[in-house]
């Protein structure tokens, strides 16, 4: 594996004096899809536009395929392609004059096939000739993926790549974006979405409030922190839980219409056989029973709220983090 993107000690605090990222160390390999989750406001928009250059860092470097994004600006940003959050183009040009003309201004040589292809990827060849403004919300969106590709970069950043597209454009960006990478490209995204970095992604940073709290292999976030659950339906509410099963993880939901138990998904014994043993021992029955892992999100909240409970337990014991 080899290091495409570093990010090292990079902070940013806005001319209005607000703090929106704290030091954010991040390497980024090639060929990967990696997917940068966090809430509104956690500083993600702002990391990209960093590392694309249209933001300056207020401390750290970047450096892209070896070359620093300040000292190298015009280098580095030819091995970019950026689709922003915020669709913005000229609606009168055609679709295919805006792609052109985006290649141009990179300084590349006309490449008409290359153009054609892309196209066709993203299912705009017969729109060609459409001028942006006819175009619907969806396919103005993939116009802004072609434009980002028109140059033939190493590395595509996709900000919110989603956003308020319906589910059968979003598959088919998955599969777009799936295809990219198969060709060498190195993708890194910003979503809001779990199930898209679940769905895509071969690692996953969770950033919140400016911090980098979490860089992890997709699978290995899923194994590591995604517990199963099995969840009970009694057929009498409890009030509370006998004492007897205090030493078991479980818990009561649902106004004690609900037991939820708490697994490891990785220990040799699940410890299921034991919990309906006793359940059964204290006489309390269940009309259904299901097993679920934790989603991304359920994890992400978790981790959010952790990160937050070291930090106040460090400032409350006068610790600096
Ligand atoms: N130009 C700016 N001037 C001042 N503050 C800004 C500016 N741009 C962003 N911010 C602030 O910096 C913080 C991080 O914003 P950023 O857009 O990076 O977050 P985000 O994670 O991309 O959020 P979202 O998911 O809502 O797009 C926010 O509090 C935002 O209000």
């Amino acid at each position: 594996m080899t290091t495409v993107v570093n990010v090292s000690g990079v902070g940013k605090t806005y001319a209005s004096g607000h703090c929106a990222l704290r030091s954010v160390d991040l390497d980024i390999q090639r060929g990967e899809i990696f997917a940068l989750l966090g809430p509104n406001g956690a500083g993600k928009t702002t990391l990209i536009s960093i590392i694309c250059g249209i933001v300056n860092a207020s401390a750290g470097t970047v450096s892209v395929g070896d070359l620093d994004i300040v000292n190298d600006f015009r280098k580095v940003r030819g091995q970019i392609g950026l689709v922003p959050q915020e669709l913005s183009t000229d609606g009168f040009e055609s679709v295919w004059s805006t792609v052109k003309f985006s290649r141009g201004l990179f300084g590349k040589a006309p490449n008409p096939a290359y153009l054609e292809q892309i196209l066709r990827q993203l299912s705009l060849w017969d729109k060609r000739h459409a001028r942006i403004m006819e175009l619907s919300g969806g396919m103005k969106r993939r116009v802004m993926i072609a434009k980002a590709l028109s140059h033939e970069p190493d590395v595509l950043f996709l900000d919110e790549p989603t956003a308020g597209v319906d589910v059968e454009l979003r598959r088919d960006m998955w599969e777009m974006v799936r295809g990219l990478r198969e060709r060498g490209v190195t993708i890194i995204l910003t979503t809001h979405y779990i199930e898209e970095a679940e769905e895509m992604a071969d690692r996953i940073g969770v950033i919140s409030k400016g911090e980098i709290i979490l860089v992890e292999e997709k699978h290995a976030l899923m194994d590591k922190l995604g517990q199963k659950q099995l969840r009970l339906q009694l057929q009498q509410p409890l009030t509370a839980l006998p004492v007897d099963l205090g030493d078991l993880p479980l818990t009561l939901a649902d106004e004690g219409r609900e037991l939820i138990f708490h697994f490891d998904t990785q220990s040799e014994h699940t410890g299921i056989a034991e919990v309906l043993r006793r359940l059964d021992q204290h006489g309390i029955d269940y009309k259904d029973l299901q097993s679920r892992q934790r989603s991304l999100e359920e994890i992400f909240v978790s981790l959010a709220s952790d990160s937050r409970a070291v930090k106040n337990t460090a400032a409350n014991e006068g610790v600096a983090v």
